[in-house]
């Protein structure tokens, strides 16, 4: 297969060729939700960001392996090494058991993830049930000296680590400022310095999930967990990271340390970050507070939207800016998104219906070309929707009689169009869902109708029939000064 894919490596911080381990097979990890509540919009980055990449490794002819984790333990509510474990924290609040939490917010997750049309991942990991891997990996890094038991806890020792390796290579922090930065909290707690990490931590007694170690009665660190599980699924070596960028320091510097403090080496080659979804320039998050969840854009219900959006709307909103781009929710950008899908696919339709001439004053070759460089450049998904619409101009000029085309390059602008709008960039038609609401509105707009007439006639044998008959069909029919008005009761 020719491969002329560059992705940006943040590592490096530039475009690289891909050139994965194993010359047809990729192995793909990317950090997945804390499931404490809803999905939000921002969730929705990664989400589609990666499935872009796997749907495009996949179309290209890769056998992608792709492991997206679900944290469900160890990822405290500060994100560093303090406060207590978010999941635990949402249980004692709704007081439920943590793993129903995980179990609540990890299906929502899925439904969500459906909706969007994201593909489901090959693996999905769950934190919890790779305990003993953690574990192994600790004991490593300990009997490596890159880590230190300190009242039943473990945690990473950095400045051992620095000695020998590049701590904050990814991020690009510097472990003597570091270091300055941090000398009046040190000397304090359990800690050799501030800056190391927990990779285990003995839990305090009122803590519910702890597992016995040899440490203590306690459980893993955040950071280790996708160290642990991505080593397990892919090898201690394998092709791309991927995360959000506030995932870059500390989360990915940690496990970056944590592989190479074990094994002596790096773990992954190409490290990639999409960048965030922000609300009046601020980040969304849980955690400030600002967020739309994904259910509340699909539904309109948050009095931040002016209406709904449906998910394939959401996806092309996402895809229409670049992976590594902020993007700032608008209800003009989303409005703005929704026309294009819509003229994207009106045009598809109208592509099935051209007729074939004897000559051609299109080169569907070159836009083909055009399209496949814009996703060889680090998915650059705006510039091939740029395209995709420059050949709805060409696709309306053919309907209208204003240009033609010929058999072949008919099949490929097909083809072309096919393959990318639903193999790669992931969407899909929605008219089927809202074409049988829209019918089922009218098909019981029209018995209410012929009931009130059967009324007026004083046919009131007809009149109760289509009133009872669609009450045990569970559609309450309630009679109004102007008409009728009807519901389905769920
Ligand atoms: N606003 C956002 N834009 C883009 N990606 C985001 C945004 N918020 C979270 N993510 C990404 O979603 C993934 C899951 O993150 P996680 O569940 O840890 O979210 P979180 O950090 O708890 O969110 P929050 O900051 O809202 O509490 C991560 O890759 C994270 O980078
Ligand atoms: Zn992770």
């Amino acid at each position: 297969m020719e491969n002329k894919l560059f992705i940006y490596n943040t590592l490096n911080r530039k475009k690289e060729l891909f050139e994965p381990i194993n010359a047809s097979h990729v192995g793909l990890y990317v950090c997945g939700p804390t499931v404490y509540g809803d999905a939000h919009l921002g969730h929705a980055r990664p989400a589609i960001t990666f499935d872009l990449l796997f749907r495009y490794l996949t179309h290209l002819g890769y056998k992608v392996r792709y492991v997206r984790n679900i944290t469900d333990v160890g990822h405290l509510v500060n994100d560093a090494d303090e406060g207590e474990d978010k999941i635990a924290k949402k249980a004692r609040l709704e007081e439920l058991e943590p793993m129903e939490v995980v179990q609540f917010y990890t299906d929502r997750y899925h439904k969500d993830m459906d909706d969007l049309n994201v593909r489901k991942p090959s693996i999905e990991p769950r934190a919890s049930g790779h305990i003993m891997e953690q574990m192994a990996m600790i004991d490593q890094l300990l009997a490596n000296g890159f880590a230190y038991e300190s009242n039943g806890s473990v945690y990473f020792d950095v400045e051992a680590y620095s000695k020998k390796y590049d701590y904050g290579k990814l991020s690009g922090r510097k472990i003597e400022d570091l270091i300055s930065n941090t000398r009046e909290l040190d000397g304090q707690g359990e800690k050799k310095n501030s800056f190391d990490f927990a990779l285990w931590k003995k839990a305090a007694p009122e803590h519910i999930m702890r597992w016995p170690s040899k440490w203590s009665d306690g459980f893993p660190g955040w950071h280790m967990e996708c160290s642990a599980m991505s080593q397990k699924y892919l090898g201690e070596e394998f092709d791309i990271h991927g995360g959000g960028l506030d995932l870059q320091f500390p989360h990915h510097e940690c496990e970056i340390a944590q592989s190479t403090g074990a094994h002596g080496h790096e773990a992954v080659h190409y490290w990639m970050h999409n960048n965030m979804i922000t609300i009046n320039g601020q980040k969304m998050g849980k955690s400030l507070g600002n967020f739309i969840t994904l259910s509340q854009m699909f539904s309109g219900e948050n009095d931040v939207l002016e209406q709904a959006y449906s998910p394939m709307t959401v996806r092309f909103f996402m895809l229409q800016a670049h992976y590594r781009s902020p993007l700032d929710f608008s209800n003009d950008a989303l409005k703005a998104a929704e026309k294009g899908f819509k003229r994207l696919m009106t045009a598809l339709a109208t592509l099935n219906k051209i007729n074939v001439s004897e000559t051609s004053t299109i080169d569907a070759e070159e836009l083909t070309g055009k399209c496949y460089d814009a996703l060889n450049d680090d998915l650059n998904t705006p510039i091939l929707i740029a395209h995709l619409f420059d050949g709805v101009k060409t696709i309306n000029a053919l309907a209208a009689g204003n240009a033609k085309i010929d058999a072949n390059n008919l099949e490929k602008l097909k083809t072309l169009y096919q393959k990318l709008i639903f193999d790669v960039l992931g969407l899909k038609a929605e008219e089927e869902a809202n074409t049988s609401n829209e019918m089922l509105d009218k098909v019981i707009s029209l018995l209410l109708t012929t009931r009130n007439e059967a009324k007026k006639n004083k046919d009131w044998a007809t009149a109760d029939r289509i009133r009872d008959e669609l009450t045990n069909l569970g559609i309450v029919v309630k009679d109004t000064k102007d008409g009728f008005e009807w519901e389905i009761n769920k």
